[in-house]
């Protein structure tokens, strides 16, 4: 957009933040002014902008004010406060603040913490804004004034000034004393003015108001509202109430007519029956989580309830491992701890790995809290963010459960964060900048707002375990400190085992002349389970993993052009057309019929992704039903909850997934869990590699046997005698996270030292490469000897979507806390057609 202030854009950058006057001041009038940088958000324009703050107004930190933009007016949220404007600016061209809107509706602590994500993460604070807050927070937003009729004193008009008295007079022909202030500002001269006035005096308030929706489309629901019907029904009516159940009691007018094959007018019977009613709806409500029959809280079982008193006794800060096995019951100890503080007027905070574990998790919690629920994750669309993200400023208890970046939902009165599964990667966000840890910023949150923090896991990050616990040689014991507690369920809910755990040798198959995917093993598994009529989920690391197409003549392997990677085999049915696609760029293309190297027609797939075990099933086992849980099937938003709830409605015998799978799952009727192969997890050239594979084999090991029946898990391997799998095969997590550690403690890994990792990339390769060698030398100049300089090197995957890609690691041989260097000098290394980004603490160093 075009607008006269683009010149006071103030540079977004953590250096800008103190501006050093350059002159000295003349006059004494403008040094008691007041600037103030301030983040104006309308859409299609998020930045920080500096502005004077005129005498009579008193400005704080936090408070959202409204601000001229260009030719408009519009909100804005005061950043920060500055004695001098920045040197670069025209003090007399800087606009003046026209008012508070709200006063205080950040709390300060907040802006520490973003403060504290913008140091610890090396970026500016902008960056860190950006993350936290929704898209088009203010500029949604209608700044009202209200008259406040009680206080407004008679003949209150003859007290004041002329424009005062003509918006007094307007509010009051208004039947509710109410205006938008834009209508105001069209209808009286200097109306900002008498505006404040009126404020000042208390006769009028201003206030935002939420923002219409951009009005979707209405169309009708079909609501179930009785779960048991009577006899008055024929058989007919009664089958399109079960279908209806069926999906979730709540379904469009439209699609139940096609799915029962009935009509409207059969549907209006039912309705006069009373079983349904009809609503216009812009989404259905299953959309936001079914409406979940109220439950209780269970009796706790000894562990639970150590645990939860432990929970309860925390006054303030502290940080908890509760660290249980999995189906031990941690989720039933977070509700009941957050009952609790609830009842103290509290809000808490959950925080969850990825949306394809919520379903299940937030329909636990609704159950429980009902709609003090409120769920945020980035599948919402910009409207349902803006709303949940305003309904959280509002202060009433409620529990916010979403994904990383709901870390950043402004809860007034926190009382309680819960991370589960808290070992999960997803809570660190790679790209863009900030690289934040979600448990990091948790645990700073937690610190600012001096309330407990839940951090809990099957299987913790060896952060965690050793924050909370101390590791010697004579095995793990507890720490003796007052901010961290280690909490254990060390048994499953009703003593259930945990599973038995088959390690199954690969190679020994090979030889044994089966070719197949599966296991004799694990075929007689499947078998058995079908006999059973009981539930399998199986599960292979990684999407498409190695679907890689490749000539068995010549070897020629089909890349993507773009990307330094193989292209994967997409199969949607029979006789579509065959895609090869690339899982970094999405680079699509038609499967040739011959080889573009050497014309030969035999061109063949390799490795098991989740479509050729699913079509693997289909020819062993014709008459098992299979659901297909990936990132391709689960794309559509509610697809996640559409497959669970059908496969826990027993409408499939056979889940097959990816890593979304692993998490969470509360599944009864799974008695097998089959890892295809473990091998795409055992090796990888991260140093995390092996706690990330003991921690996804664990936990999806943990699916099975959680219902009555007994399970069992099969996992298949080319490495048998590989530490992990042995640590896995008996559900060993001490002995895994000792060994593990000693090792990271031997190389200064964390958590026993720190990284930071400089990504470099570019379209030119020389010129990426010139660059990492100068950053790379600036690096080792500018940091101390604690630090240690790796590479650069080419990342393991060195070209993505024609980027050339380098990376420098930095290594420090403690853990990183009040020493961070200031890395902001290294742009100067960087040319422009080559592009820098830093990451604190890495996770994924490819
Ligand atoms: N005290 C209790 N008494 C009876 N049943 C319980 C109790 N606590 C939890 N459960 C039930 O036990 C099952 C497993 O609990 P839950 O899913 O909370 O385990 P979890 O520790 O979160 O497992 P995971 O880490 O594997 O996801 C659930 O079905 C839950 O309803
Ligand atoms: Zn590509
Ligand atoms: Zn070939």
């Amino acid at each position: 957009m075009v607008n006269s202030d683009r010149s006071y854009l103030t540079a977004p950058s953590a250096t800008s933040l103190v501006a050093e006057p350059t002159e000295e001041y003349h006059h004494t009038a403008s040094s008691q002014q007041q600037w103030a940088e301030i983040l104006v958000d309308v859409p299609g324009v998020q930045g920080l902008y500096t502005y004077s703050l005129p005498k009579d107004l008193s400005v704080q930190l936090g408070d959202i004010v409204s601000v001229p933009f260009g030719m408009q007016v519009t909100g804005g949220i005061v950043i920060r406060l500055l004695e001098t404007p920045p040197a670069d600016l025209d003090r007399e061209r800087i606009r003046d603040v026209e008012d508070v809107i709200s006063s205080g509706f950040f709390p300060d602590d907040y802006w520490q913490l973003l403060q504290r994500v913008a140091e610890y993460y090396l970026t500016d604070l902008m960056s860190a804004i950006k993350v936290a807050l929704p898209p088009g927070l203010l500029g949604r937003s209608q700044r009202r004034i209200r008259l406040c009729q009680n206080k407004l004193p008679p003949g209150a008009e003859t007290f004041c000034s002329n424009v005062a008295r003509q918006i007094l007079q307007l509010l009051q022909q208004q039947k509710d004393g109410n205006y938008s202030i834009n209508y105001l500002r069209s209808q009286v001269k200097g109306a900002s003015r008498g505006i404040r006035e009126l404020s000042k005096r208390n006769w009028i308030e201003s206030y935002l108001e939420s923002p219409r929706r951009i009005q979707a489309k209405l169309q009708t629901a079909v609501t179930l509202v009785i779960e048991s019907w009577l006899e008055d029904l024929t058989p007919r009516q009664t089958e399109i109430l079960q279908i209806l159940r069926n999906n979730g009691g709540e379904m469009w007018k439209k699609a139940l007519i096609k799915e029962a094959r009935t009509t409207a007018a059969t549907l209006n019977k039912i309705i006069a029956l009373g079983y349904i009613t009809f609503s216009e709806r812009e989404i259905l409500r299953k959309e936001q989580g079914i409406a979940q029959k109220t439950d209780i809280p269970q009796q706790l079982t000894p562990d639970q309830a150590t645990a939860l008193k432990e929970i309860n006794n925390q006054t303030g800060y502290a940080q908890l491992l509760l660290h249980g096995v999995t189906g031990s019951g941690k989720t039933e100890v977070y509700l009941q701890a957050i009952a609790t503080i609830l009842e103290q007027g509290k809000s808490a905070l959950v925080l969850v790995p990825e949306i394809g574990l919520t379903p299940q998790l937030t329909d636990r919690f609704r159950a429980r809290f009902g709609e003090q629920v409120c769920v945020y994750h980035s599948k919402l669309s910009d409207g349902e963010r803006y709303d949940t993200w305003r309904q959280t400023i509002q202060g009433e208890p409620q529990i916010i459960i979403g994904t990383r970046s709901a870390i950043f939902a402004p809860l007034p009165n926190l009382g309680l964060i819960v991370l589960d599964e808290e070992h999960d990667s997803s809570f660190k966000q790679n790209r863009p900048i900030p690289t934040y840890h979600a448990r990091t910023v948790a645990n700073w949150r937690a610190e600012l707002n001096n309330c407990p923090l839940i951090l809990g896991s099957a299987t913790p990050s060896l952060e965690s375990l050793v924050n909370c616990r101390e590791v010697g040689t004579n095995g793990i014991r507890p720490i003796d400190n007052q901010t961290t507690y280690y909490l254990s369920l060390p048994e499953r809910i009703g003593s259930r085992p945990l599973p038995p755990v088959e390690i199954v040798d690969m190679r020994e198959e090979l030889n044994r002349g089966n070719k197949s995917v599966f296991s004799l093993s694990l075929q007689n598994a499947i078998t058995d389970i079908q006999a059973r009529q009981q539930q399998a989920i199986l599960f292979i690391p990684r999407r498409g993993h190695s679907t890689f197409v490749s000539c068995r003549s010549c070897g020629f392997v089909m890349e993507c052009p773009h990307c330094d990677v193989s292209l994967s085999y997409h199969y949607t049915h029979e006789g579509a057309a065959k895609l090869l696609r690339c899982h970094y760029c999405n680079y699509t293309s038609l499967q040739p019929d011959t080889c573009p190297q050497c014309c030969s027609p035999y061109l063949k797939f390799f490795g098991s992704g989740t479509q050729k075990v699913t079509q693997e099933i289909s020819k062993l086992y014709p008459d098992l039903r299979v659901i297909r849980f990936d990132s391709d099937t689960t794309r559509r938003k509610n697809a996640h909850r559409d497959l669970i709830a059908r496969f826990i409605s027993k409408e499939a015998d056979i889940l097959v997934g990816t890593q979304m799978l692993t998490k969470g799952l509360d599944i009864a009727g799974v008695t097998l869990v089959g890892v295809v192969s473990a091998d795409g997890l055992l090796h990888r050239s991260d140093y995390r590699a092996a706690e990330r594979a003991f921690q996804t084999l664990t936990q999806v090991a943990g699916r099975a046997g959680r219902g009555d029946e007994p399970g069992k898990v099969i996992i298949q391997t080319y490495s048998p005698e590989h530490p992990v799998i042995r640590t896995v095969k008996h559900h060993d997590y001490a002995s895994f996270s000792t060994t593990e550690l000693e090792q990271r403690q031997a190389l200064s890994y964390p958590p026993y030292g720190s990284l930071i990792l400089i990504r470099l990339s570019s379209i030119e390769e020389s010129e990426v490469q010139k660059n990492a060698s100068a950053i790379a030398d600036a690096c080792i100049d500018l940091l101390d000897e604690s630090w240690s300089v790796l590479g650069p090197a080419p990342a393991s995957i060195m070209k993505v979507a024609r980027r050339y890609r380098w990376q420098i690691l930095l290594k420090n041989t403690e853990t990183q806390t009040s020493n961070l260097p200031d890395l902001s000098s290294l742009k100067e290394h960087c040319s422009q057609a080559v592009s820098m980004t830093i990451d604190v603490d890495p996770i994924n160093i490819d």
